[in-house]
């Protein structure tokens, strides 16, 4: 598939790839520049990532890879990915004509605060209108699916019967602004793998690309569950 945003060469003019180019070029099915755009289309497929909003930043090593900002993520190719070295903070690639994505401070906070391998932003229906029912955080339990949600505190994952808790926070204008109430959130639940943001969606984080892509799944099957309990008078937290 072609991409819909111009590749350096064709911006430039100029033919062939230059060094940083290799830092996003490869064959490898797995390599982060590649299962950004991979995820990204499923995720469209969710209807968690349409009409250019959401995203995933992917950690390797000290490197992390960024997508485009304002973009229609589904569309993406591995030549729009930025790279960054996390410690630092610098660019290590940059695509011209390409801004990197305004979620890369909340990214950073997630490898940051949390040494996270990957961080997924969406904007599940579902996950709005969750924060549209709780107030300050969103919980579950005794339901299945909650054994896929790591106890993040403690090796292993919650139990059955255990309680799911997700901290919201309030929508600000622009996304990079949700930055300090994230970190809040971050450190007042260690034990929270997400944030719900009022009105807008969720981030979710994992150790490894595909840890995060099951929590967040299994999330998106626990709020969209939770909206439809609601409907029917059904309280999410089960009363013994
Ligand atoms: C309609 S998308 C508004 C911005 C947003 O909330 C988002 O998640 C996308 O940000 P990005 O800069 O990655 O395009
Ligand atoms: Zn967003």
């Amino acid at each position: 598939m072609s991409s819909c945003f111009c590749s350096k060469s064709e911006e430039t003019g100029k033919q062939g790839a230059v060094p940083e180019d290799q830092l996003v070029i490869s064959d490898d099915s797995t390599h982060p520049a590649n299962l950004i755009c991979e995820l990204c289309k499923v995720f469209y497929n969710n209807g968690w990532v349409t009409g250019t909003g959401g995203g995933i930043s992917i950690r390797e090593g000290s490197k992390i890879f960024i997508a485009p900002s304002g973009v229609q993520k589904e569309r993406m190719v591995p030549d729009n990915m930025f790279v960054m070295d996390l410690e630092s903070e610098n660019y290590l690639r940059t695509p011209q004509i390409l801004k990197p994505s305004a979620c890369t401070p909340l990214f950073l906070s997630a490898y940051k605060m949390r040494d996270a391998g990957a961080c997924i932003h969406t904007h599940s229906q579902a996950a709005v209108m969750v924060t549209l029912l709780y107030d300050k955080v969103f919980e579950i339990s005794s339901i299945e699916q909650i054994k896929a949600i790591p106890k993040v505190t403690e090796k292993g994952n919650l139990m059955y019967s255990d309680k799911l808790v997700i901290p919201i926070i309030e929508n600000t204008e622009r996304e990079e602004n949700l930055t300090d109430s994230l970190q809040q959130a971050i450190k007042e639940y260690p034990g929270a793998t997400a944030v719900l943001v009022r009105r807008h969606g969720i981030y979710v984080w994992g150790e490894t690309v595909w840890k995060a892509k099951v929590y967040n799944e299994a999330i998106d099957y626990l709020l969209e569950l939770a909206v439809k309990m609601h409907h029917l008078g059904i309280p999410t937290v089960k009363q013994n």
